[in-house]
């Protein structure tokens, strides 16, 4: 029998708490056989609501759950954390950009990098999901003086899941016969979903698709592919976003045999991405650790999207710049 690891999950009776916490509680993100505490963290005003969610996972008699914490403290919910999603925020409604958000979410990750920081495991794992996701993993991360840098991740799997599901469709094949996806930058409408460097059943995919296409439907698609599920569900999306959030931490914690996953992650130079960002880069996944993919040629078109997208990252870094001292 494993040692229980410690699962901190924020927001944890909003939206995509309510699959994201079935999951890991199935075993679906750790394996089924770690024995998992559930650390669950919400606002005051949520908490009865958070009382209902865990009524349920008591009522699922799931045989990994050793314990469930409910709690408004984000110390508490923190002590001993051995992986942290921090879902906890505000989602945006119909017609809202992410930058909306900026504001209004970035003071809960100074907060809770903070208290992350000051509790958490010195090797914890903190993937942020709450949006603008990217900046809000900055923001966590300039909090932790103590912790790594490197511990700090933002979720873009969700924009890769949907690239792969995208050129599925088109090419007539399965998301598991295409490898070598990427989704560079920010978690939004500037993200570079890249296939100059994907396989489709070992072919290359831009011998399979033409560029007019890419550039006029692929990319469009996965970039806005959350403003569609907003219009279409009246909220934004929940069961995906848990899904992806669940591939991340698995892939990070468990390994992806060699396979490239995305990642948004504190930019270190490479591809010319200056330190100061936290951008979405292919990466591989080994022994609890993510390396980027090394040197792998970028073209014209792929620089100007790569470049656009971390300029507004460096645009929202400075609308909350007094957060990271
Ligand atoms: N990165 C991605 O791919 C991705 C995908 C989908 C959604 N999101 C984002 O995830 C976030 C959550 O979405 P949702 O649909 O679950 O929202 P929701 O409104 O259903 O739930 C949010 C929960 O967070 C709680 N919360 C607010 N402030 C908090 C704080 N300081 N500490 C702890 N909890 C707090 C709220 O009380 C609520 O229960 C949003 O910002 C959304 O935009 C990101
Ligand atoms: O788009 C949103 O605001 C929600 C989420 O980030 C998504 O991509 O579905």
């Amino acid at each position: 029998m494993k040692k229980p690891v410690k699962v901190a999950i924020t927001g944890a009776a909003g939206q995509i708490a309510y699959s994201l916490i079935f999951r890991i509680a199935s075993g679906s993100m750790l394996g089924p056989d770690q024995p998992i505490i559930l650390q669950l963290l919400d606002i005051p005003d949520s908490l009865e609501k958070l009382k209902g969610t865990v009524m349920e996972v008591d009522d699922c008699a799931f045989p990994l759950v050793q314990e469930v914490i409910a709690t408004a403290d984000p110390m508490e919910a923190f002590d001993g954390t051995d992986y942290a999603l921090l879902v906890g925020a505000r989602p945006r409604g119909p017609g809202m950009e992410r930058k909306d958000l900026l504001e209004a979410n970035a003071k809960i990750f100074s907060v809770q990098g903070k208290a992350l920081d000051a509790k958490a495991s010195r090797d914890v794992k903190v993937l942020v999901v709450g949006n603008p996701a990217n900046t809000n993993a900055l923001i966590a991360q300039s909090n932790a003086k103590s912790l790594d840098p490197k511990q700090f991740t933002a979720m873009v799997r969700l924009d890769h899941n949907r690239a792969l599901s995208q050129l599925a469709a088109k090419t007539g094949t399965k998301t598991t016969d295409i490898e070598k996806m990427i989704i560079w930058g920010n978690h939004s409408a500037t993200q570079y979903p890249d296939i100059t460097h994907t396989l489709v059943g070992g072919k290359a995919a831009v011998n399979l698709v033409d560029q007019e296409w890419v550039e006029k439907d692929f990319i469009p698609t996965v970039q806005q592919r959350g403003a569609a599920i907003i219009k279409a569900r009246g909220l934004s999306s929940a069961a995906s976003a848990a899904s992806s959030a669940v591939d991340h931490m698995r892939d990070w914690a468990l390994g992806t045999d060699g396979k490239w996953v995305s990642m948004g992650i504190p930019s270190d130079g490479s591809y010319g991405i200056k330190p100061g960002v936290v951008y979405g880069y292919p990466v591989i996944c080994a022994n609890g650790q993510y390396e980027i993919v090394q040197g792998l040629p970028v073209n014209e078109f792929s620089r100007g999207r790569m470049d656009a997208t971390e300029k507004e990252l460096r645009e929202e870094r400075a609308a909350i710049e007094e957060l990271l001292k």
